[in-house]
């Protein structure tokens, strides 16, 4: 499903007006049935609908109407000048007041009389919300949250559409209507829990009109990620599922290697090798009998792998995933290097891989390899040397120009993952606040391994993996709630991957 920003958004239905002559109050008209749609089937007793100064306001005074028409009980909330309202708002207000409708002003009388309500209508601010909230709209939306049921009209007031993030104080609404497309706002930060249930509806803008606008931004509801899973034939053997290579691990760090590894065969790998410190084969070849150990020289506890051992790794491997617990210094990121510029598959850069590069980060422009990388906004920010609030506030335009300038798929990680190959870019919505858990990261990369071993490709895999780790955390918090555990991320992947 399309995802936009508020610009866009603008750029669509401008459009939609100007060249393809649908007159804005028609959208506006269209907007509040569909809405009227939705509220019908909650058959609610009273409605209260609060309204703004913009175009979401005007929405509400039209679904009041609307629902007046259709003999509703409803109350409208509107507490700014009127003198501020213009256009199509404007008109829909006007037409309120040739009927015989309460139009409240003061906001303590929906405080008070909040019981008689069994549904709010947030039409305070829409996509134009910009810059800080004054205290009296914060008292708004204080009071709309009382609400025993919220519908937000577009999308929860106080939420920035174009990064999720609540300006001050925002609505959490149960459901909310939304025009066309989802918007950032509805999938990213605080928005993607505000917006409760969200629920896209046409309002008539021409295909055209929305194919012009040349968007390529998706979110990854349940059936699009799981459509690039492909069945397996029942005559085939492990050579043709993929030969993965996870390089990683030092003397105080063989948990994350362990993980990763076990990931990768969960996943569904056909062969998953392990190579890591000497030192450390105790703890990993017990934990894990199913995968080939390599075990290489170290010094201090690091990885020193041979040149003749890397060509070998080289000359076997689809995949090459580096970094996991591997630490930080010259001869690791010359390994890197060296990896790059002569190995021609793919490769997953995570974790220390990642902060190894950051002194040499153009190598990856040089790099023979098909790269996919896959950091948290920690490591973002050390790659970038933007904030993690910048890229946080920024996620889908950071993952994007970051990929377009370095040639590689990005997988920028967080709450709502971000996937782009910098011309397409995919929001994640699976996963849970539970899966804030040490490892769960380790995971993913093994998952991501795995499945570039199986023949998906960079970005298919990145999109694949990061939903599939949501939802077996999803399932995992269905067991464990917030003690949900990285091994039991993994434990639970097999049952996303059958037919
Ligand atoms: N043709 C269109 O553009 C359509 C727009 N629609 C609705 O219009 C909305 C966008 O309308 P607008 O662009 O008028 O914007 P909004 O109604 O979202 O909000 C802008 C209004 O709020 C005020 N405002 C902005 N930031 C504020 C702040 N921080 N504190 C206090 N007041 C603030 C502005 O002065 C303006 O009056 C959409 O979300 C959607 O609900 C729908 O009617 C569908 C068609
Ligand atoms: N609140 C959340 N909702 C959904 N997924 C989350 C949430 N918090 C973290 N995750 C996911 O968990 C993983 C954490 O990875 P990372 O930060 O690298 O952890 P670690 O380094 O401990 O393995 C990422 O895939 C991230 O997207
Ligand atoms: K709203």
């Amino acid at each position: 499903m399309l995802v936009v920003n508020s610009s866009e958004m603008k750029q669509i239905d401008l459009r939609a007006i100007e060249i393809y002559r649908i007159p804005g109050i028609v959208l506006m008209e269209n907007a509040a049935h569909s809405v009227f749609e939705e509220i019908a089937k909650l058959n609610p007793r009273k409605v209260a609908i609060v309204c703004g100064p913009g175009n979401n306001g005007g929405d509400g005074f039209a679904v009041a109407r609307l629902l007046k028409t259709h003999s509703y009980d409803v109350d409208v909330f509107f507490c700014f000048d009127e003198k501020k309202l213009k256009g199509d708002a404007k008109v829909n207000y006007e037409i309120l007041k040739t009927m015989d409708f309460s139009i409240i002003k003061d906001i303590e009388y929906l405080q008070n009389n909040m019981i008689n309500y069994d549904l709010v209508v947030d039409a305070l601010f829409g996509t134009g919300l910009r810059g800080e909230i004054s205290e009296e709209s914060k008292r708004i939306i204080d009071v709309i949250n009382q609400g025993r049921f919220i519908l937000s009209i577009d999308i929860p007031s106080g939420i920035n559409s174009d990064n999720g993030k609540s300006i001050g104080k925002c609505v959490y609404a149960d459901i909310t209507i939304t025009f066309e497309c989802k918007k950032y706002g509805h999938l990213l930060g605080e928005g993607r829990e505000a917006s409760g249930a969200v629920i896209v509806k046409k309002i008539s803008i021409p295909k055209k009109c929305m194919d012009e606008q040349n968007i390529k931004t998706f979110s990854c509801d349940d059936k699009f990620p799981l459509s690039i899973y492909k069945r397996r034939n029942f005559d085939t053997n492990k050579g043709d599922f993929g030969k993965v290579y996870i390089i990683g691990g030092s003397y105080n760090m063989s948990g994350a290697v362990i993980l990763a590894l076990k990931a990768a065969i969960k996943t569904g790998s056909g062969l998953v090798c392990g190579v890591y410190p000497e030192s450390i084969i105790d703890r990993v070849a017990t934990q894990i009998p199913e995968i080939i150990n390599i075990p290489c020289e170290e010094k201090n506890g690091f990885l020193e792998i041979g040149v003749d051992m890397l060509n070998d790794i080289i000359n076997k491997a689809d995949v090459i995933s580096i970094g996991i617990g591997m630490g930080k210094g010259h001869s690791l990121l010359e390994m890197i290097k060296y990896i790059l510029y002569k190995f021609k598959g793919y490769v997953v850069l995570d974790a220390d891989g990642l902060n190894n590069i950051c002194e040499d980060i153009s190598l990856l422009n040089e790099a023979n390899s098909k790269v996919i990388i896959t950091p948290h906004p920690g490591e973002m920010s050390r790659l970038t040397g933007l904030t993690v609030d910048y890229i946080n506030s920024n996620r889908v335009e950071v993952a994007k120009d970051f990929a377009n300038k370095y040639g590689c798929v990005v997988l920028l990680k967080g709450s709502s993952t971000v996937v782009s190959n910098g011309e397409e870019t995919y929001i994640n919505t699976s996963g849970n606040p539970g899966m804030a858990t040490a490892g769960s990261g380790d995971v993913l990369t093994g998952m991501i391994t795995s499945l570039l071993g199986q023949g998906y490709g960079l970005l298919e895999s990145g999109i694949l993996g990061s939903f599939l780790h949501g939802k077996a955390g999803d399932e995992a918090y269905k067991q464990y709630g917030y003690g949900l555990t990285a091994t039991d991320i993994i434990e639970n992947v097999g049952k996303f991957l059958k037919f």
